[in-house]
């Protein structure tokens, strides 16, 4: 069982138009909702990658109810923590040049009780899991360390994290040595304070971070890939070529990958050819839609993972 978390759930909104004019009405031709928040989109890659999965997290109200009924239609299992107010819903722009613009909201606020019944639900489920996903930013109310404690009570009880975040709980999280992260270029460059221009700072990076006490860092890079770092040894991670149409959800699709092979006993590679297959899928479709199973299964004999020096 993949147990993942997503404090700060969204409805991802994303539309679709010629040009952004500031300070006018844009007309959009397209738009698109998807249940979202990055936790949400690895249980639903997962679902879709035939292994069971829960997902944990707050909702409220209406939008909050509209993730609700998607999940069911898509048969993925849930327990969240009904709080006060909207979950937020996140817009993504994408004009003809492919420029993506997204506005992220802070999301509902939650309470001191709400995040007591939301531990005291996840500790009771952590008994019978394999993998747990942290992912995505944390709601008002909810204290940047939130994923340092989950990581070290899973580890008390044998169960393996993945941390998807970025900022404060990302730094935070890491100081507690989860199992695998998966931060983007920019994510890890914030993480580290540095520039990372080019793919030796990036495996440098990757190397640094996993001697830091974390079993596997995954850097994703777009379509250019992933590198992978697991104490002394490294990988490069090719993608397979995809015609994006938004890669909204590739990197939730490539910790699905991940976890789906920790929690079958799988080797690491497996893994990354996996999450890559999964996150070129993803790339390849709509919004944050995510790729569907076939896609995923299409795209794998395409992606290499190769060992670096
Ligand atoms: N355009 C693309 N073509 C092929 N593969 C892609 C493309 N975009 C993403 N991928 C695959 O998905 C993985 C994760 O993508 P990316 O680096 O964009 O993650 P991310 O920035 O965390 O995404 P998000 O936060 O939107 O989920 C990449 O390492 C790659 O394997
Ligand atoms: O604002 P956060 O919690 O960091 O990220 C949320 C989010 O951007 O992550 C997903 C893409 O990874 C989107 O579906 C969702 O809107």
């Amino acid at each position: 069982m993949i147990l993942t978390l997503t404090p700060n759930p969204a409805v991802d909104q994303t539309d679709w138009l010629d040009r952004v004019e500031l300070g006018a009405v844009n007309r959009t031709r397209e738009t698109h909702f998807d249940p979202a928040g990055k936790g949400i989109n690895a249980s639903r890659m997962a679902h879709r990658l035939g292994w069971p999965t829960i997902a944990f997290g707050f909702l409220a109200g209406e939008t909050g109810a509209i993730i609700e009924r998607a999940l069911r239609a898509e048969g993925v299992q849930y327990h969240f923590v009904q709080v006060p107010g909207l979950t937020r819903v996140n817009m993504t722009i994408i004009d003809d040049a492919g420029v993506v613009t997204s506005f992220h909201g802070p999301g509902a606020r939650v309470s001191a009780a709400d995040v007591a019944t939301l531990d005291s639900m996840v500790r009771f489920w952590l008994r019978g899991v394999r993998v747990l996903v942290l992912a995505g930013s944390l709601p008002p109310g909810m204290s940047p360390d939130t994923y340092a404690g989950f990581i070290a009570r899973s580890h008390e009880q044998g169960v393996k994290v993945i941390l998807d975040a970025d900022g404060e709980p990302l730094r935070l999280g890491v100081a507690a040595h989860p199992d695998v992260i998966k931060p983007n270029v920019q994510e890890a460059e914030q993480l580290l304070g540095r520039r990372l221009p080019d793919l030796a700072t990036v495996i440098g990076a990757a190397r640094e971070l996993s001697l830091r006490g974390i079993a596997a860092v995954v850097i994703s890079m777009g379509a250019e890939g992933a590198v992978c770092a697991s104490g002394e040894r490294a990988w490069r991670v090719r993608s397979p070529r995809v015609q994006a149409r938004s890669t909204v959800g590739s990197g939730d699709s490539m910790v699905a990958g991940i976890a789906v092979a920790l929690a079958r006993g799988e080797d690491l590679v497996d893994g990354l050819r996996r999450g890559a297959a999964a996150g070129a899928a993803t790339a390849a479709t709509a919004g944050t839609a995510l790729g569907a199973a076939e896609d995923v299964e299409a795209l794998l004999p395409q992606v290499s993972v190769e060992a670096i020096g």
